[in-house]
């Protein structure tokens, strides 16, 4: 089975059109929790555009003293202040990203060969305290990606799914994408790394994903769940997702 990690950065980026407090981050977690999410996930950027400081702090207490068995994953590229944020809430899973900070999403994983040396020294220090952590992957990484990646001593990859969810309107290269995606995941799978997905992946898009692409563990999802909580509300939406996920 598939677990489902949901993004909150766009309640949080919702939220801070205003300065006031909702949409709360930690009131959604609650909801998005409550109906079957496995975990929550975030990705902290340092202009602090949707998730602030202060929320990373709020989650964590959340988890922590409300939800001990549910996930917190945080992603982010390993800065310093990352650094110091996630020794300050301890995450079971850390997502490192290869985002530069004006960057408007993450568009891209890794490039293994030229960052394997900075990721392992990356990973020792973030290890030290039992966190899992995951690498960022394009869908084309393949065997050899993923062989760097194992080496660094990431207990996953996250394929970023981006170029997938762009094929929206073109199913023949859909499929390519998926082809791609299958190919490393079952790479990964079998040098024993685990493997996590995300980046636009929609209700609409995900059924074909979880059909082509077996063996994922963990999926985080965003910007598509929220697009389907304005109409569904957030905790049916949770709930189709999950109905997706454990076919
Ligand atoms: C790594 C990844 O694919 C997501 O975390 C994505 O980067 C979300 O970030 P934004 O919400 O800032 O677009
Ligand atoms: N790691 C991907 C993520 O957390 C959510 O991405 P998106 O669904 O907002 O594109």
């Amino acid at each position: 089975m598939t677990l489902l990690s949901v993004n909150l950065n766009a309640v949080a980026q919702l939220r801070n059109r205003r300065d006031l407090p909702w949409p709360s981050v930690t009131g959604l977690a609650r909801v998005v929790l409550d109906a079957g999410a496995s975990g929550i996930t975030i990705h902290p950027r340092p202009d602090e555009r949707h998730i602030r400081r202060t929320d990373v702090f709020e989650l964590a207490a959340l988890l922590r003293d409300e939800y001990p068995k549910a996930e917190f994953n945080i992603e982010g590229y390993p800065s310093e202040d990352f650094f110091v944020l996630v020794d300050a809430v301890n995450p079971q899973q850390v997502t490192l990203v290869p985002d530069d900070p004006a960057q408007a999403t993450s568009d891209h994983g890794w490039d293994f060969l030229r960052d394997g040396a900075l990721l392992t020294n990356v990973i020792q220090r973030l290890k030290a305290k039992g966190r899992r952590i995951s690498l960022f992957c394009d869908p084309d990484a393949g065997a050899e990606g993923v062989a760097i990646a194992k080496a660094t001593g990431a207990d996953r990859v996250e394929l970023y799914t981006g170029p997938y969810g762009g094929c929206y309107a073109d199913a023949a290269r859909g499929e390519r994408e998926l082809a791609l995606l299958a190919d490393t995941t079952a790479a990964a799978r079998a040098i024993g790394l685990g493997v996590n997905a995300g980046h636009d992946l929609t209700l609409a898009n995900l059924p074909a994903f979880q059909a082509a692409v077996p063996g994922v563990d963990e999926v985080s999802i965003g910007h598509g769940i929220t697009a389907d909580a304005l109409l569904l509300g957030f905790a049916e939406a949770v709930r189709r997702y999950r109905s997706v996920l454990e076919t």
